[in-house]
């Protein structure tokens, strides 16, 4: 096999052309990459950064870890794609029946829940919390995963797009808008993003949300709280930390977020991007304010979440690295399908808005498996 010598210079702009056909295990505006093997069995992180110091000059570590450090986390060997011999992706059917579908909370169940955080943090208890949902699929056929990884990469040129297998034929599935945090060196970068709209079709109509969404009070002060937050973890590890008054609409193929793009140099800048993501996550916008308030309120509401709201990446040798928000994400075994979606809540929360939140942030993985949602009405 091919080595690079050295990893491969960053791309900006336009994704790359072949990332539509080639189903890469990551798929991001600066880097792709594929396993260096798809048959090996997933890593521990305690066998990960061993095993990066044996491989072959140019490998990453590509990896998920859990929401909480009690979840799982799972790690493997991973190369650009101009050192590895790559096929192209099958044609994703255009539309997959569904066989059984069910929300867990079901739709009315996680309003309740909504409502209880909502009470909880009027009382005072906490500011914010993030609350999610899965949406089990079994579907007609086993969809393969390089397929649906694919058409994610085709629907949102601009997102984290990721493909890991977990082992036992499951695989963790995705296309994050979220850049949780990259590291080159001594510069950091971080996006968070909280605050949400759902797109439409008539452009006005899109247009008119997405000023709703810059100049609502409720989703600025959602965003506020995270910004606050993330800027005091970082603030002792970081030099120049630069973040902008006001955050930015971001659009997905879905949705419009609110989005800042931090900016920041490390005093130490042969910290491992490992460890930094160890210190910013889980940010409050997939967990909440204060934070061990929120992940009880999460723990009592959910139960364990697994891989979601987590954070997945790569990082190389040098301990740099870019590391996502583990959301718009799946897990896939076989013709089952687990999709994952949440939501802020905030004092002002309203149960019906944050549910229907909830469904249209399902809408980027039923895309991608050819799922129409309105074969799933009652169940989103
Ligand atoms: C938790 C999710 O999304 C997060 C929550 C957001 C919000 O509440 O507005 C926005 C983006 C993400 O940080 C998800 O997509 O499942």
């Amino acid at each position: 096999m091919t080595q690079t010598a050295a990893p491969p210079a960053t791309q900006t702009g336009a994704p790359h052309p072949r990332a539509a056909t080639l189903a890469p295990a990551w798929r991001a505006p600066d880097r792709q990459l594929h396993l260096l093997d798809p048959h090996a069995a997933p890593l521990s992180a305690a066998q990960a950064r061993h095993a990066l110091r044996g491989a072959p000059t140019g490998a990453h570590l590509l990896g998920a870890i859990g929401f909480t450090p009690g979840d799982p986390a799972t790690f493997h060997l991973a190369i650009s794609p101009a050192a590895t011999s790559t096929s192209a992706a099958q044609a994703v059917p255009s539309s997959a029946p569904v066989l059984h579908a069910a929300s867990r909370p079901a739709p009315a169940a996680f309003e309740a829940n909504v409502a209880r955080a909502a009470a909880a943090i009027a009382r005072g208890d906490l500011h914010k919390v993030v609350l999610g949902r899965t949406l089990d699929l079994h579907l007609h056929a086993a969809p393969d995963p390089r397929d649906v990884t694919a058409r994610l990469a085709q629907d949102a040129p601009d997102a984290f797009v990721f493909g890991l297998p977990l082992g036992d034929g499951a695989w963790l599935v995705g296309a994050s808008p979220e850049r949780l945090l990259s590291k080159r060196g001594a510069q950091l970068r971080l996006r968070p993003l909280a605050g949400t709209r759902a797109r439409h079709a008539d452009p006005a109509e899109d247009l008119r949300r997405a000023h709703d969404l810059l100049h609502s009070a409720k989703d600025r002060h959602e965003h506020a709280l995270m910004i606050a937050a993330v800027t005091e973890t970082l603030a002792p590890l970081c030099r120049d930390l630069t973040v902008p008054d006001a955050p930015r609409l971001v659009q997905t193929p879905g949705l419009w977020h609110l989005g800042t793009s931090i900016h920041a140099t490390l005093r130490d800048p042969d910290t491992h991007v490992l460890d930094l993501v160890s210190a910013v996550h889980p940010t409050p916008a997939v967990c909440g304010v204060p934070a061990p308030a929120a992940r009880d309120l999460i723990g009592t509401l959910e139960g364990p979440r697994g891989y979601f709201a987590g954070a997945v990446g790569w990082c190389d040798a040098r301990g740099d690295g870019e590391w996502a928000v583990t959301i718009r994400c799946a897990q896939l075994r076989g013709p089952h399908a687990r999709l994952f979606a949440g939501a802020g809540i905030v004092a002002g929360s309203d149960p019906a808005r944050e549910r229907a939140e909830t469904a249209a942030k399902f809408g980027t993985m039923l895309r991608a498996l050819g799922v129409s949602p309105l074969d799933l009405e009652g169940v989103l």
